[in-house]
């Protein structure tokens, strides 16, 4: 789960890492930070310096009032209700066990039958009954052949690993602790205690007894299993599918930004993530700031789960509001008390169809995926929510007053870390982060546990 701990002075990764060593009691919301504070040219990756000069930080400016803006935890326990009722509609399909790799099981993986379905020698050897010097049989077994005969007392016969043990047999014994004399008689070289190197029927699991709870992901390990367990096909769940309409005249999809154009960073951050999440992502629209085409792509959308990026806030040019009341969706969540990412949304377009409206700042945009994307699709896959995740805090961090702040860091050793380059728009903070630490308001003081949110390629991978 943890990393190793880096070594304290070991300054080019603390500089890669751009690891908040001097956090600033104002500074830390990263909003007023945004120049680039502490970054050092020369850097490994570094890019052209920034100011050596933080510029002076601010204290985190007020929240807009947000009438509706739900609590955060209660953002996430909506949208996994949200997922619940997707779910309840989703038909499972039975496929060949080399379609279900990475699909969630329908249904809990019960043993066919017993594991090992017979005793089974442990070792390659003999199978010997009683104690020895054994007379050793002429026949052998071997792994994959029918029952073969009883073993008498004193007597021993050549065995296989894998093979099925002839009954009576009281050990096996491997080929490197026997030595036959000269009458044929086998010894043993070693003590023989009984049952050894015989591995009983069932002892791994009995029949009907459940391997896999329903939800689990069918990775090469389960598809070994289930086969092992008797299964030619798997009963799962389809991935969701979901579409992401990335909103915005401003983005460039190559090239450097120029001109007031910036790159799309979502379009291709989105997809690999929602995969990651369990989702199938089939496309990726840009719109631009045209309400038409987003009224239209909403409407004519078949995915499980519409994702929007940009446009949730109140500007000229933010549609998604407007197109969803045009629509008739029911708003579930229409901003968090969360920082960054309070204008996120979730919207229940029609029966079996949600939409969560991601805000276009990049890291906001990860905070409405953590909060509301990730609980959708984890309960709508049936997945178990991950055990509660914390680490102390290795420095204080300084708490929105009433709303929950999240946070890259990095664990290190038995720590979290708070990472730089936290603010809204940035992402070279959860680049290299392993998590993102829920921060409740008010704050969290350095060694207090704070919990964390695991990033698909964070902790537990
Ligand atoms: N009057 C107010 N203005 C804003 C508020 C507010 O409460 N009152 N909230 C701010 C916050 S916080 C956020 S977050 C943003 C949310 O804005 P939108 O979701 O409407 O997003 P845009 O305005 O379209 O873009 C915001 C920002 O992000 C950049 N962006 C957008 N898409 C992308 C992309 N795919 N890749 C990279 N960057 C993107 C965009 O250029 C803007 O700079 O609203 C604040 N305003
Ligand atoms: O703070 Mo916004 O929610 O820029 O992310």
């Amino acid at each position: 789960m943890s990393r190793p701990d880096t070594h304290a002075d070991d300054l080019d990764v603390e500089e890669v890492l751009a690891l908040v060593r001097n956090p600033r009691s104002t500074g830390e919301a990263g909003e007023a930070r945004e120049a680039g504070d502490g970054a050092r040219a020369g850097a490994p990756g570094a890019q052209p310096a920034a100011p050596a000069t933080p510029t002076t930080p601010s204290a985190p400016s007020a929240p807009t009032p947000h009438h509706h803006a739900t609590p955060w935890p209660q953002a996430r326990a909506i949208a996994t209700r949200a997922g619940r009722t997707l779910a309840a509609r989703r038909t499972p399909r039975s496929v060949p066990l080399d379609h279900a790799l990475g699909l969630p099981l329908a249904a809990p993986l019960t043993a066919l039958t017993d594991l090992p379905s017979f005793d089974t020698s442990a070792m390659d050897g003999w199978a010997v009954a009683g104690p020895g010097p054994w007379a050793v049989r002429e026949d052998g077994v071997l792994a994959g052949q029918t029952a073969s005969e009883r073993l008498a007392d004193g007597t021993a016969v050549r065995i296989a690993t894998g093979a099925r043990i002839p009954l009576d047999t009281t050990a096996v014994l491997r080929s490197e602790h026997g030595r036959t004399d000269g009458n044929g008689r086998l010894h043993a070289t070693k003590d023989v205690q009984h049952g050894q190197d015989i591995r009983p029927r069932a002892q791994e699991c009995r029949a009907g007894e459940v391997l896999l709870p329903e939800g689990a992901v069918v990775t090469a390990a389960v598809l070994g299993l289930a086969a092992a367990a008797g299964y030619d096909t798997l009963a799962v769940t389809a991935r969701p599918r979901a579409e992401v309409l990335v909103l915005g005249d401003e983005l460039l999809t190559k090239g450097r930004p120029h001109d007031g154009l910036i790159r799309d960073a979502l379009g291709p951050m989105l997809p690999p993530w929602l995969r990651a999440l369990g989702a199938e992502v089939p496309v990726v629209r840009r719109l631009g700031d045209d309400a038409e085409a987003l009224y239209r792509a909403i409407s004519a959308s078949e995915a499980d789960l519409i994702v929007t990026t940009g446009g949730t806030a109140a500007g000229p040019v933010d549609h998604v509001h407007p197109i969803l009341a045009r629509i008739g969706a029911e708003l579930l969540v229409d901003g968090v008390k969360v920082r960054p990412g309070h204008p996120m949304l979730l919207a229940r377009i029609k029966e079996g169809q949600h939409l969560v409206g991601l805000p276009g700042n990049p890291l906001a945009a990860v905070s409405g995926l953590l909060t509301l994307a990730e609980p959708l699709l984890r309960s709508l896959a049936a997945r178990p929510a991950s055990e509660p995740y914390a680490l102390p805090l290795k420095e204080a961090v300084q708490g929105h007053p009433s709303d929950t702040r999240l946070i890259p860091v990095a664990v290190r050793g038995e720590r979290a870390v708070p990472l730089h380059y936290n603010g809204p728009a940035m992402l070279r903070g959860v680049a290299v982060a392993d998590a993102l630490a829920v921060v409740v308001p008010g704050g969290v003081r350095a060694g207090e546990d704070v919990e964390l949110l695991e990033l698909p390629w964070g902790l537990g991978g």
